[in-house]
């Protein structure tokens, strides 16, 4: 079988007392989507963390294509092809969409923060910005200040600064959230249509997105993996009915 793009294998990060990973392992396959979901304090963005490198893992390991990545700083991950776009913003709220964009493929660029005038005016960081707006659907509203958007454009515009780097894997935390429903449909389609180019692990509570979009599912509850496959399986799945899923009302009408 082909090696994973990413492999995580039994880590554990611990707060004092807590366990908020709890030896997690799993893999996620070239061109697949991996949802993680699980109930709040599940462990889910402590784990996204040791993933991006925001996060020291106490024991085991990360691999993104076969590299051992488990103790490299976020911007050398970044690098090497792994994005993550934040569960709280971190736009640039007075720059316009188009400058936050250019911002992040200068960074990916390695150039330097003081030279933005440059990536106002310099023309491959303009087109990557315009590309990556246009990919979210975006490019309308590239000359827009941050602070004029709607909050669903905002998530929109999070997916296009992640993108600026040309990830391999985008790691995504709950980007449904505080959406309204038809925001939130808006986004599903456009996951959708990125999921054909990039890999993606998506944190996210709202469950009818998760099984519209997921190849394949991992259940987190105290830190554990209790269940991973895919979202047949995981809806089938007596324990994560138990502990997670319950009554919860599982259909896809996002689809
Ligand atoms: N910096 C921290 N210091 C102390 N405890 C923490 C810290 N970060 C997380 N925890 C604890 O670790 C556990 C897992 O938290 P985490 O935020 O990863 O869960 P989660 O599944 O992402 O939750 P949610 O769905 O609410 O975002 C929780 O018990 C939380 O209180």
């Amino acid at each position: 079988m082909a090696e994973p793009l990413l492999r995580v294998e039994k880590l554990v990060r611990r707060f004092g007392g807590i366990t908020a990973t709890d030896n997690v392992s799993l893999d996620v396959s070239a061109g697949e989507l991996h949802a993680i979901i699980g109930p709040n304090g599940a462990g889910k963005t402590t784990l996204i963390s040791q993933l991006t490198g925001h996060l020291e893992p106490h024991s085991g390991s990360v691999s993104l294509a076969g590299r051992d990545i488990t103790y490299l700083p976020a911007y050398r991950r970044c690098a090497l092809g792994l994005a993550r776009s934040f569960q709280i913003t971190s736009l640039l709220l007075d720059f316009t969409a188009a400058d936050n964009v250019a911002l992040a493929a200068q960074a990916h660029a390695g150039t330097s923060f003081r030279f933005f005038a440059n990536a106002r005016k310099e023309r491959s960081l303009r087109d990557a910005a315009h590309a990556a707006l246009d990919r979210v659907g975006l490019g309308h509203r590239a000359d827009v200040v941050v602070n004029k958007l709607s909050h669903g454009e905002r998530r929109e515009l999070e997916l296009a600064v992640a993108l600026a780097s040309k990830p391999k894997l985008l790691l995504l935390d709950e980007p449904m959230a505080g959406l309204g429903v038809t925001e939130s449909q808006r986004m599903v389609k456009l996951l959708q249509e990125l999921r054909k180019e990039v890999s993606i692990v998506l944190v996210e509570h709202d469950m009818p997105a998760v099984f519209a979009l997921a190849d394949r599912i991992s259940v987190l509850v105290y830190g554990r993996v209790i269940a991973s496959g895919d979202p047949a399986a995981i809806r089938a799945n007596d324990e994560v009915k138990r502990a997670y899923l319950g009554d919860q009302h599982v259909v896809t009408h996002h689809g």
